[in-house]
């Protein structure tokens, strides 16, 4: 696998003003010059409708960055480093004639073209075709497609067959950018780089799996595209899915691209369906009520701005979830993602079988069983809880349940932890597609959550609601007690 920047390439950001590019691409790409992970014959060339000359979209693009680089002041050299790559192209991304005027800048002989597509999904079929008649989708041009695939399989396979008309499965590059984290990339080094934890990786040693990823912010200023989308569609049937099919897949037999996505393919074929036989006792899903988030009171989802009275969206969503292979016969895993919630904090729980047989009995009843606790973000990190003696004479054999605590910015001190785009990015310059969704993941994916989305809507039940800062409804707690178990919180 490449990891320097050794190719030259012509970045195009189709949509370069919009919020997605603004907020995370341009910084992203400010980050890859500073570290010296652009190549310097590289170009980067943003398109948007606005008749714009090259200067004003670099002031455009400083501006951005010193209102969106995290806690960092503007570089002078980064900057002027990456200013001199900065070209700009406006064009009707409607208007498949317009296409030509990227010819100006772009030079395929010379220079790979991957072109990123910061736009809505409905743009894709249109963006395929012009970059198709402008003579830049012949191979080994790439494209970087933004999240969300569709709305459901059916228009899923339309996107994908528009983009599969004009480019090969090997030149698409489907963003999840959970796969760019660094802490769910950890997750193949802790599975496949310990012996420890790859002898203890199945129904034999391990009790059930939690993965919870809860957000503090509401729909910030979205409304509409998340109305229509919900939760599971935003955060289920792309992020969520891609970490269980990571902890749960069989090892891959080499770290590239297909062997690691052929893996994750049959774990999202072995997920149970869920429908409305099932789905009261496998699911829940809520929507916040106003309320109190770090000390801030919070509206409810029914009057954030642009809310439309009576909207069943869910902001919240919990399922379990049973794969029925070999590997994870009876652990069920549990999932649960909500907006609104008390705090921005996603976790993998790995929940340990307890000890067959118990010589502490006398004392401690029951022991509590070994959790592994996966910090994806923020305080990234890897924790063990296990119990340990007390130390100290006379009493016999006190307990207490202790942590083994890895944390990443204690433990990597000195390394910045990368935001998930620069990887991802970086990675689509490289042409290193292992981080990318293929189209049947996408699709089974779809597929699985359709299921589950029309029994919702055959109930035609309102979400659960819960309180904003609340850790969603009560619902998602009796889910958990009715197995006798909890979540970690
Ligand atoms: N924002 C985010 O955090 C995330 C976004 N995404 C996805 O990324 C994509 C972009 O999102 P986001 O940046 O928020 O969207 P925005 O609406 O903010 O930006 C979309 C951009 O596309 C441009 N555009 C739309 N139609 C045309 C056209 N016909 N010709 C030329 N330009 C056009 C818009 O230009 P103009 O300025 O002229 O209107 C705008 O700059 C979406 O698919 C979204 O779902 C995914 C994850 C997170
Ligand atoms: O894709 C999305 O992800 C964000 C959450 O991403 P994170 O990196 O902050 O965890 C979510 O807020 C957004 O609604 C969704 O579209």
């Amino acid at each position: 696998m490449t990891t320097t920047p050794n190719q030259a390439c012509d970045l195009i950001l189709f949509g370069t003003k919009g919020d997605l590019a603004r907020r995370k691409l341009l910084p992203a790409l400010y980050q890859l010059e500073k570290a010296g992970l652009l190549c310097e014959q590289s170009q980067i060339i943003g398109v948007a409708r606005d008749e714009l000359d090259r200067s004003s979209y670099v002031e455009l693009v400083k501006t951005n960055l010193v209102r969106f680089l995290k806690k960092e002041a503007l570089d002078d050299k980064v900057w002027q480093a990456l200013a001199a790559k900065l070209h700009y192209v406006q064009l009707d991304m409607t208007k498949i004639s317009d296409y030509q005027k990227l010819a100006a800048v772009t030079e395929p002989n010379k220079r790979i073209t991957v072109s990123y597509f910061a736009t809505p999904p409905a743009l894709f079929g249109d963006l395929c075709r012009g970059l198709a008649e402008a003579g830049l989708a012949a191979e080994p041009s790439r494209v970087v497609l933004e999240k969300p695939i569709g709305h459901d399989l059916a228009s899923s396979k339309v996107i994908n067959d528009q983009v599969a008309e004009y480019f090969k499965e090997s030149q698409i590059y489907r963003i999840d950018h959970y796969l760019g984290k660094e802490t769910v990339l950890n997750l193949l080094a802790l599975r496949f780089a310990n012996a420890i934890f790859a002898s203890n990786w199945d129904h034999n040693a391990i009790d059930h799996v939690q993965i919870t990823v809860a957000e503090e912010v509401g729909v910030e200023g979205r409304w509409s595209y998340y109305d229509d989308a919900g939760q599971m569609r935003d955060m289920v049937q792309n992020h969520l899915l891609q970490v269980l099919s990571l902890i749960a897949m069989e090892p891959p037999a080499r770290l590239d691209a297909d062997s690691i996505r052929d893996e994750k393919l049959k774990v999202l074929k072995a997920l149970r369906k869920i429908d409305q036989s099932n789905v009261q006792e496998k699911t829940v899903r809520g929507q916040y009520s106003a309320g109190f988030v770090a000390g801030q009171a919070a509206p409810g989802y029914l009057e954030e701005e642009g809310a439309r009275p009576n909207s069943k969206t869910e902001t919240f969503v919990a399922i379990k979830v049973d794969i029925d292979n070999w590997r994870w016969a009876g652990v069920p895993f549990y999932l649960r993602t909500g907006k609104r919630m008390p705090k921005k904090h996603s976790e993998v729980v790995i929940c340990f079988k307890p000890q067959p047989h118990n010589i502490f009995r006398d004392t401690y009843r029951d022991l509590p069983a070994n959790k592994l606790i996966i910090r994806l973000q923020p305080d990234e990190g890897v924790e063990i809880q296990m119990m340990n003696k007390i130390p100290g004479l006379g009493e016999h054999m006190r307990l207490q349940q202790s942590k083994l605590d890895l944390s990443f910015d204690e433990t990597f001190k000195s390394q910045r932890i990368a935001d998930a785009y620069e990887r991802l990015l970086l990675e689509a310059m490289l042409g290193n597609q292992y981080l990318f969704v293929r189209r049947d993941e996408v699709e089974q994916a779809w597929k699985w959550v359709d299921s589950i989305l029309q029994a919702w809507k055959d109930s035609n039940e309102p979400p659960k609601a819960y309180q904003a800062g609340s850790w969603g409804p009560v619902a998602a707690i009796s889910m958990m007690a009715r197995d006798e178990r909890n979540w970690d919180e």
